[in-house]
């Protein structure tokens, strides 16, 4: 049996009395693709936040190949292999794709190293074409692509992805699962936080639930499709009950 790669033990995040993660615990093994949804504000975001040490946890352990990493600074969680893309793409607008690309692999690499390898990176995500321009020029699907450029130049074992579909057309998003599947045949382990529900059902093998900071369920696209706790978390009870072994849109 492989040993995890990441082990979440007990981990909760407050701000203030708020508890935007509650008490979650999960593990995800090398190479799997792990879908994280939840209504808007279950703390998704939050989480990935405290995994990659831009928040610390309030309580809990979290261990990055059976080390702990739970309070370290995030280029430290970086180095050690977990990153994450920013929901609201957080590019240097001023600056070219290709430099942008560059900061992600200063991390472990000298800056002509850096250089060589964010080249590669463009070419592997079909970013090569516009290696020249800037970032503020591009499309909002292009600068999705970019930030997972940037993300996949520091060399991640995990990489978290969040809301990297959004408004991405059907062919677009296709693009981006058959990247994600190929990258992670190349050894990399995904979590996807995506409200694209079909997109998420498709690529995803497992999927992880919040529900107010709560992990309430966590198995195959299949079984949460029909899982009356997820079902009421994003429909409300009365749906549940009325629901007759039929999952959802919502979910479908
Ligand atoms: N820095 C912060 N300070 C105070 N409250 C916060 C902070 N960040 C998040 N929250 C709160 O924590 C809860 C979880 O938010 P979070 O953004 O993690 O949810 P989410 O599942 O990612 O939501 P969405 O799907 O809308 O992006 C929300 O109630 C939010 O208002």
């Amino acid at each position: 049996m492989t040993a995890p790669i990441l082990q979440v033990q007990n981990l909760t995040r407050r701000f203030g009395g708020l508890v935007a993660v509650n008490d979650v615990s999960f593990e995800l093994d090398p190479g799997e693709i792990v879908g994280l949804i939840g209504p808007n504000g279950a703390g998704k975001t939050t989480l990935f936040n405290v995994l990659t040490g831009i928040y610390p946890p309030s309580a809990g352990q979290i261990l990055l190949r059976g080390a702990p990493s739970g309070g370290l600074k995030p280029h430290k969680i970086a180095a050690r292999g977990m990153t994450k893309t920013f929901q609201n793409v957080a590019l240097f607008m001023e600056s070219s794709v290709l430099d942008n690309v560059v900061t992600g692999g200063l991390l472990k690499n000298t800056l002509p190293e850096a250089r060589k390898k964010a080249r590669a990176i463009l070419e592997r995500v079909g970013l090569a074409s516009i290696a020249d321009k800037k970032a503020g020029d591009l499309s909002f699907p292009e600068r999705a692509r970019v930030e997972v450029a940037r993300a996949l130049c520091t060399e991640p074992d995990i990489l978290l992805l969040d809301e990297v579909m959004a408004a991405l057309t059907p062919a677009e998003m296709e693009d981006v699962i058959t990247l994600v599947r190929s990258l992670r045949d190349e050894g990399i382990t995904f979590v996807v936080v995506e409200h694209h529900m079909k997109a998420v059902m498709k690529l995803c093998e497992r999927l992880l639930v919040l529900n107010f900071g709560e992990l309430i369920a966590d198995g195959t696209p299949t079984d949460i499709a029909q899982n009356d706790r997820v079902i009421e978390a994003y429909l409300g009870s009365s749906f549940a009950k009325k629901r007759q072994h039929q999952a959802p849109e919502v979910l479908a």
